[in-house]
C-alpha cells in the first residue's frame, strides 16, 4: 500500500450525495441497480442502503482480457443478469472507469435489451486513462492515473475488503 487516497468518511459522504441526486432524478420510478462484479459489490451495498427509493438489484460479472492491472477491451460475460430488463430503469453501478472499455462494451450490451432508461453511476473515474468516452451521469471522484485498491477494488484478488481506497506502490504490480 502506498497512501490512502479516499478515506472511509469521504466515500460515505460521496455516496450520500450520489444517492440524493439519483433519488431526486428518479422520483416516482423504480430503479433496477445493476452492479458489476466483483469490484462494485461494496459500492452497491452502501449505495443501495443510502438510496431512498424502491430499488431492485441485479449483478453481472464480466471479465476483460488483459493483465491484472489493465484491460484490453475484449469482454466476456462470466455471469449474466438473472432476468429481462425490458422496460426497466437501469442504473449501472461501477466501481471504476479506467480506460472505459469495460463500461463501453457493457452499455452497448445492456442497451440492446430495450431498458426504459440506462444510466451509469461510477464511484471513481481516471480522466487521464480514458480511451473511450462513455456517457456517465453520476461520478463520485475523478482520481489520478494510478492503480488503486480497496473498497471492492483488488490487486490479484487482495485488498477488496479495505474500507478505504488507497494507491498501490508501482513496484508491487509493475
Ligand atoms: O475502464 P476499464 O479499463 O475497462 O476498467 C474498469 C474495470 O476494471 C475493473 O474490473 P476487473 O476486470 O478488474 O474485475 P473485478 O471487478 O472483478 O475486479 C473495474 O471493476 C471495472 O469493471
Ligand atoms: N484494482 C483496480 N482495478 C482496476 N481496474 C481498472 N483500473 C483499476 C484500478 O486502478 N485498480
Amino acid at each position: 500500500m502506498d497512501h490512502v487516497l479516499l478515506s472511509e468518511e469521504q466515500i460515505r459522504e460521496k455516496i450520500a450525495e450520489l444517492a440524493a441526486a439519483v433519488a431526486a432524478d428518479y422520483a416516482g420510478r423504480e430503479v433496477l441497480l445493476v452492479g458489476v462484479l466483483k469490484g462494485a459489490v461494496l459500492f452497491m451495498s452502501d449505495f443501495a442502503r443510502a438510496l431512498q427509493l424502491p430499488t431492485q438489484m441485479e449483478f453481472m460479472a464480466v471479465s476483460s482480457y488483459g493483465s491484472s492491472t489493465s484491460s484490453s477491451g475484449v469482454v466476456r460475460i462470466l455471469k449474466d443478469l438473472d432476468r429481462d430488463i425490458t422496460g426497466k430503469h437501469v442504473l449501472v453501478l461501477e466501481d471504476i472507469i479506467d480506460s472505459g472499455l469495460t463500461l463501453s462494451w457493457l452499455l452497448k450490451n445492456l442497451g440492446g435489451r430495450a431498458p426504459a432508461s440506462l444510466e451509469v453511476c461510477a464511484l471513481l473515474r481516471k480522466p487521464d486513462a480514458v480511451k473511450v468516452e462513455v456517457p456517465v451521469r453520476y461520478i463520485g471522484f475523478d482520481i489520478p492515473n494510478e492503480f488503486v485498491v480497496g473498497y471492492g477494488l483488488d490487486y490479484a484478488e487482495r485488498y477488496r475488503d479495505l474500507p478505504y481506497i488507497a494507491t498501490l506502490k508501482p513496484e508491487v504490480y509493475a
